[in-house]
């Protein structure tokens, strides 16, 4: 059931395809227990008016934890510049070029660490918050430059979303700051290329650990949501300019003491297009200590929580997450 071996990693024809791992001849074996989960129909997303969160709003939150949300205030030509920018810097440059760019990677290597699940996605891990970046040139200097602005954007909407969600737990003014570093966050700009044989995943299953999560994607779809004990597909809607995707993550469950879901998701390989997506995380402060009076929780910082997520990945390939932190 293994890899005919790992040093055999084949490539697909096309020069800006990282040099993903194939199977060779016992097809079909990978993420079998994935596979065994069944798959049902398209879900349907509530959807929220950033202008008018509301009931709509906690409802979501308490349900599936995913949501798409109209009235974002990103204006479509940004988020179109920033789309043919990154296509422009992942489809349309030659792997061995984009492997020496800051922040490149492939593979989802810090989901696994596995070669047999390697992930079929690449892209740019970029750091918002004002940290100083060398400046590449063009593409990737142009999309630093855009992603900056979007960035101001995703962290206008993490806020406004928060405050929104964070009302009906009664936190306190310090929590409420301290438990959104919204300008802080990073965005990670995705290219899921053509996969040229089944069986692969572009992202594997996850929570993410994030606060909450923005999705922008193109009109290809692949994201899958667990729900009630299948994966169901997620319509991509009308695709870079239209309404944005949101889903919780591990943090705001915890500070909910568990009424917030943190969805779990992943995104399926296509063998007929490739898929872009921009995604946003935001995340606490690293010291601010996540508690919730009542909750299943012990009282632990972010910064702690991030370790242990890097600590299980590295011994064991994949995240545990919240499960770490039950009060024994
Ligand atoms: O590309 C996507 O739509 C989702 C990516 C994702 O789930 C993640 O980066 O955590
Ligand atoms: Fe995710």
């Amino acid at each position: 059931m293994a890899l005919g071996s790992e040093s055999q990693a084949a490539t697909t024809a096309d020069p800006s395809c990282p040099p993903f791992p194939l199977l060779e001849d016992d097809g079909g074996h990978i993420h079998e227990q994935e596979q065994e989960v069944p798959s049902g129909a398209e879900l349907e997303l509530p959807t929220v008016d950033l202008d008018a969160p509301g009931e709509a709003l906690a409802a979501a939150c308490r349900g599936l934890g995913v949501f798409r949300l109209a009235n974002h205030g990103v204006p479509a030509s940004l988020s179109a510049r920033l789309f043919a920018t990154a296509r422009a810097a992942l489809a349309g440059a030659p792997f061995h070029d984009k492997r020496a760019q800051p922040g490149y990677f492939w593979g989802t290597p810090a989901l696994s660490l596995r070669v047999r699940d390697v992930n079929w996605v690449e892209g740019f891990h970029v750091a918002l918050g004002g940290h100083q970046q060398p400046a590449p040139g063009p593409p990737l200097g142009d999309l630093l430059d855009l992603a900056a602005e979007y960035g101001a954007h995703m962290a206008r909407v993490a806020r406004a979303l928060f405050d929104a969600l964070a009302a009906p737990l009664g936190l306190g003014a310090d929590q409420a700051a301290t438990y959104l570093a919204e300008r802080d966050g990073f965005l990670r700009v995705y290219r899921y290329p053509r996969c040229p044989e089944p069986g692969h995943l572009g992202m594997e299953a996850h929570t993410d650990s994030s606060v909450l999560s923005v999705i922008n994607q193109d009109a290809v779809g692949g994201l899958q949501v667990f729900h009630d004990g299948a994966w169901r597909d997620v319509a991509p809607g009308a695709g870079e300019t239209g309404t944005l995707l949101v889903n919780l993550g591990d943090m705001a469950r915890a500070i909910s003491g568990d009424a917030y879901c943190s969805v779990r998701h992943r995104v399926a390989a296509s063998q007929a297009a490739e898929r872009l997506s921009l995604c946003y995380f935001a995340f606490p402060q690293d010291d601010a200590v996540i508690s919730c009076a009542g909750g299943r929780y012990r009282p632990f910082t972010y910064a702690e929580f991030r370790e242990q997520v890097q600590a299980d990945i590295k011994a064991t390939g994949s995240k545990v997450g919240l499960e770490r932190f039950l009060l024994r």
